[in-house]
């Protein structure tokens, strides 16, 4: 296995049928421009999807759990055996993102890469451990070379489950305790900048949780300054496998022209990530909404990303990304069935 997949370029935007959607935009019975975000949202996906009208019926979420060395440096409101338990939830379909999945009528697929309170094999669960968890990044790699390799190849390989399946629409979520600490430490790094400005309160840390959290994350980037330059060799020093595996599947899906859907904090520090490792791959990114974790604004701002939703929702999972597909197919249905002026004899302006 090597990485230079990694480099393919992403399908191009179909130019045409996106010129038609938008010229159909300002068609349709209302003023210009009245349904917003709703319009650029329809005419970016009509690029994507390579017709003027698009849409999204299939959706595939991905779940990927692993656990983190990081987490035994008290970084978190929970314990780490959380993220085997919750793994078993996933599959036995009492999570918020298995509830949220079949209101969809979306597949969900669950990928465990490694937790340390395994929970074995279960129906519905694909195995694939790369390690129990990641080292502690406090003073050696998360990963090393081999173990990237492999969470980045996980992704990709969800993305090909999505495509034979015909999704139009992939959505990556993660469960990781410890993994807001990875994913903050990783956009300190992509973004330069400190950690205090970006360290937030994960699963529910107090202020004197979150000043420590903040103070582990400096010394780590202090440890690995140097040698971080590289997006790919920062996301093996202070990612998880998860988070590689996010990386994998939104670089996979846009040369595979499948459109993703972006959760909250962890899985846009991978989509930072994957766009500082192939800068194609930004263009078949939705960002479903703003999470409460302190840094997502920071990580949304740095991808020019302007979220649909605002829900202070702060669980990861593909959650917020699960609440926004409503409001993308809504946008599809208003582009296709909407009635221009000429077929309802509603008179345009001038
Ligand atoms: C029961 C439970 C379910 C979750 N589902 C997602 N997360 C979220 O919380 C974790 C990150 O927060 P931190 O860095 O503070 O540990 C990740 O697993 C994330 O997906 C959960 C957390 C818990 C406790
Ligand atoms: O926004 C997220 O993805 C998030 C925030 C806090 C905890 N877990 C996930």
């Amino acid at each position: 296995m090597s990485l230079q997949w990694l480099q393919q370029p992403a399908k191009p935007v179909d130019i045409s049928s996106r010129d038609a959607a938008a010229a159909r935009q300002d068609d349709l019975t209302k003023p210009r421009g009245a349904l917003g975000g709703l319009e650029a949202l329809a005419i970016q996906l009509a690029g994507l999807q390579a017709r003027p009208c698009p849409a999204i019926d299939r959706v595939h979420i991905t779940v990927f759990a692993a656990d983190h060395g990081i987490a035994s440096a008290g970084v978190s409101a929970y314990p780490q055996v959380v993220t085997g338990e919750m793994v078993r939830n996933f599959a036995s379909g009492g999570a918020a993102i298995s509830v949220l999945a079949r209101q969809l009528a979306a597949t969900l697929d669950v990928v465990n890469l490694g937790t340390v309170n395994d929970p074995g094999e279960i129906a519905g669960v694909r195995r694939a451990i790369i390690a129990p968890s990641t080292a502690n990044f406090l003073d050696q790699a998360a990963m090393s070379d081999d173990q990237l390799v492999r969470a980045l190849d996980e992704g990709a390989q969800a993305v090909r489950r999505a495509q034979s399946a015909g999704s139009e629409l992939f959505i990556g979520g993660e469960m990781g305790i410890g993994n807001t600490t990875a994913a903050t430490a990783l956009a300190c790094v992509l973004l330069e900048a400190g950690p205090p400005e970006i360290t937030g309160a994960g699963t529910g840390l107090d202020e004197e949780g979150v000043r420590h959290k903040a103070e582990i994350i400096a010394r780590a980037v202090a440890f690995h300054r140097g040698f971080v330059a590289d997006p790919l060799e920062a996301l093996r020093r202070l990612g998880g496998f998860e988070i590689a595996a996010l990386v994998g599947s939104y670089v996979s899906a846009a040369q595979h022209g499948i459109v993703v859907l972006v959760d909250g904090f962890i899985s846009s520090v991978a989509a930072l990530a994957a766009v500082a490792i192939n800068p194609g791959c930004r263009e078949w990114m939705l960002f479903a909404h703003r999470s409460a974790e302190r840094g997502h604004q920071r990580v949304l701002d740095a991808l020019a990303a302007n979220p649909l939703l605002d829900l202070g929702m702060r669980l990861g999972e593909g959650s917020g990304a699960a609440l926004a597909v409503p409001i993308v197919r809504l946008a599809c249905a208003l582009a296709r069935d909407m009635a221009t002026f000429s077929q309802a004899g509603v008179s345009n302006r001038d």
